[in-house]
């Protein structure tokens, strides 16, 4: 006999097996032939009193693959289970129940022998199959959950929990199995299931063996009349996707299936145990028989509620399942007629197609986890588009993030690369805002410099020459502001250059003010007025100097222009204000005029100071000079120590130079404050100009 059953191609139709257990003398009646898939079964005439039709000696049987006495645990599992466990990782229901007659070795197979490891049985196996499975896929999240049911007389009992009624799998409370902290297994609700562990689930699966054992329910008295269901529960989820595979996998050991056929037997013996017929057996027989009515002829109604076993495998049995039946026989003489029951059974139950399909769906807490999460980034949003920030920016980090901004927003504006992209970070709408402002004023200024490169292009002459006067003025401006700023930073001596003076006339600055400063270097630039009545002309009031082509608009009369502009003054609403930043820019000025001659006269007494010092110095070296004729460097005296007046002077000229150090901080001070209210004023005249140019062209 062949050891290993041989595979098919996977179909949708109940996977049959047939498992012969050793037994001390094998019957040459039982036959597994050549092809390992069918086995021959003879019955003698005189032996098949009643039930085997008297003119049919040989069965021949066909199975899916037939398993010898030989054949070992893992052998079976490989072949019959692990494909079913396979599928129930992959979202598949999966069911494998084994069927015989008492003693025949269906709980040997399903369970297991006890004491030797390499018996363990097709729940053990399924179990670490389960768990190296998911330990082989470290991106999946797998919830195992058990649950072990057994059914005597169509009442269900929870083996987890002796003695609870369970009048289906639902009422049956899902064991989520996990280690604690300390190794030892536990049990919690599904709810709260952690990690569940191959040891934790045998754990489970050996309570329940033993709560059969010694539970003082009514079927422990008839354990070989009883079905027992191990299901494990498992829910398996692919990192980053919302969706679970859920699948049940039943094994399934039931009841001792001899008695069924002997209860038509004749005699006293026989008719006493048909009092203990298994009527859910009884039942399963009539579901077979009506599914294999409905693969025929198209029958509707499979009486699956007429027995609890039989609702529980409602799946298995031409529903969503893929489902393998081991039959188990023990091929002894004496068991011929069981043995050929069990392979009839077989048979019809070959004939039944399952619908096997994944099941998938939707995680309710993943689903409610998305939807959290949609909501919070939608209220993100809308305080994006409220212009709401999470946290208020303090003003200088909101400041340093607008100059951020400005710079990208340049950065884009310049950028030639039609691919180029503008990020403003964070997203904030007034960040947003801020862009836009940026954009527009670029946008704007080049703009207006391509309109006047336009009209540039396309002038005449005289217009031409009209805008180089105005450059060549703006330039002369330029260079006269450059030439204040750096007398003002003390750089370099105030130009000879002249400026204007605040009526138009040009005169030197130096020349005006000439002997203020020792050290024209720190002289801080005059303001372009300073007071009196030569104010209605000064910088910024009178137009006629500064806009020569004011003058040539009004027929080159000076006089009548100065009478114009003195009755533009009268009425011109900025006057005010204009003259109140010229009196504090000349009262600016005078402050820093002053303290530019303390820094002035603190270094004229350090430099005083200093060659008083140097003198003393020289002189104390004299009388150790003798005959020596005194070297040109002085470091080559020997000098004798300071004296009294030498240390003073030096202490003196310490107190100076803190005294320079503090005027010249002020005076830098005062003049960025000059330079500012300069800046006030230059832009307070240009709109005086202007306005009054506008005043001039309305008047026309
Ligand atoms: N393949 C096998 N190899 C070795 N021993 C076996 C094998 N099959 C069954 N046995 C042994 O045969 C005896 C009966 O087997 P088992 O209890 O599994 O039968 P059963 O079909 O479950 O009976 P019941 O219906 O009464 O529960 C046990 O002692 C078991 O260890």
């Amino acid at each position: 006999m062949a050891e290993q059953a041989h595979e098919e191609d996977d179909t949708q139709n109940i996977r049959i097996y047939l498992r012969l257990r050793p037994v001390a003398r094998q019957s040459q009646l039982v036959q597994v032939l050549d092809d390992d898939r069918r086995v021959e079964i003879t019955v003698a005439k005189d032996a098949a009193t009643g039930i085997v039709n008297n003119q049919q000696e040989r069965f021949i049987f066909q199975f899916n693959g037939v398993f010898v006495d030989s054949a070992t645990q893992d052998q079976v599992f490989e072949q019959v289970a692990q494909p079913v466990v396979a599928s129930a990782l992959e979202g598949i229901n999966g069911t494998v129940f084994a069927y015989g007659a008492t003693g025949s070795g269906k709980t040997f197979t399903v369970t297991g022998g006890v004491g030797r490891y390499v018996d363990r049985g097709l729940i053990p196996r399924a179990v670490s199959h389960v768990f190296a499975a998911a330990a082989e896929r470290p991106d999946c999240t797998l919830d195992v959950h058990v649950s072990y049911l057994e059914i005597y007389n169509d009442a269900g009992y929870d083996l987890l929990d002796p003695g609870r009624e369970a009048k289906s799998m639902e009422d049956l409370p899902r064991v989520s199995v996990y280690e604690d902290e300390t190794g030892a297994t536990r049990l919690r609700n599904l709810a709260l299931h952690p990690a569940a562990t191959e040891e934790a689930a045998l754990n489970l699966l050996f309570l329940g063996d033993t709560n059969r054992a010694i539970s003082e329910t009514p079927m422990n008295m008839a354990s070989s009349r009883s079905h027992c269901i191990f299901t494990l529960h498992i829910a398996s989820r692919q990192a980053g996707r919302s969706t679970v595979l859920r699948s049940k996998l039943h094994l399934v050991d039931l009841a001792g299936s001899e008695r069924i056929k002997r209860s038509g037997m004749e005699g006293a013996p026989l008719l006493r145990e048909a009092k203990h017929i298994n009527l859910s057996l009884h039942f399963l027989e009539q579901v077979i028989v009506a599914l294999q009515e409905r693969a025929t002829s198209g029958r509707a109604h499979v009486p699956y509620r007429n027995s609890m076993m039989t609702l529980m495998l409602r799946d298995s049995l031409g529903g969503n399942c893929r489902t393998v039946m081991i039959a188990t026989v023990a091929p002894s003489g004496d068991q011929l007629l069981e043995s050929v029951s069990t392979c009839r059974f077989a048979q019809r139950v070959a004939m039944i197609a399952n619908e096997v399909r994944v099941n998938e769906e939707e995680d309710p807490a993943l689903v409610i986890a998305g939807l959290r999460q949609e909501v919070a980034d939608l209220k993100a949003e809308l305080q994006l588009a409220q212009g709401e920030e999470q946290e208020p920016d303090t003003p200088r980090e909101a400041a340093w993030k607008v100059a951020a901004v400005h710079a990208s927003v340049d950065a884009f504006f310049h950028n030639t690369d039609p691919a180029a992209t503008l990020e403003v970070q964070p997203p904030r709408m007034p960040l947003f805002r801020a862009a836009f402002v940026r954009l527009k004023a670029l946008a704007r200024w080049t703009g207006s410099s391509a309109a006047a490169a336009g009209s540039f292009g396309g002038a005449s002459n005289e217009a031409v020459e009209k805008l180089r006067a105005q450059i060549a003025g703006l330039q002369q401006q330029l260079k006269q502001r450059d030439a204040e700023v750096a007398v003002l930073v003390g750089m370099r001596p105030a130009p000879d250059s002249a400026v204007l003076a605040p009526n138009g006339s040009r005169h030197n600055r130096a020349a005006a003010d000439p002997s203020q400063l020792a050290h024209p270097q720190t002289r801080p630039s005059e303001p372009r007025q300073n007071g009196g009545s030569q104010d209605t002309g000064s910088a910024g009031q009178h137009p006629r100097k500064e806009k020569p082509e004011v003058r040539r608009d009004v027929s080159g009369d000076d006089e009548a222009l100065q009478r114009a502009f003195e009755e533009f003054r009268r009425g011109y609403a900025g006057q005010a204000a204009m003259q109140s930043d010229k009196a504090l820019l000349a009262s600016s000025y005078s402050e820093a005029k002053a303290l530019a001659e303390q820094v002035n006269g603190s270094k004229r007494r350090i430099d005083e100071l200093k060659a008083a010092l140097e003198r003393t110095r020289v002189q104390r070296a004299l009388p150790n000079l003798g005959q020596v004729i005194m070297s040109s460097s002085s470091a080559d005296m020997a000098i004798a120590p300071p004296d009294e007046e030498e240390r003073a002077d030096r202490l003196l000229l310490d107190q100076e130079k803190a005294m320079y150090r503090n005027k010249y901080a002020q005076l830098a001070k005062k003049k960025e404050e000059v330079e500012k209210l300069q800046e006030v004023v230059m832009a307070a005249r240009q709109r005086v100009q202007s306005d009054f140019q506008q005043w001039m062209q309305d008047g026309k």
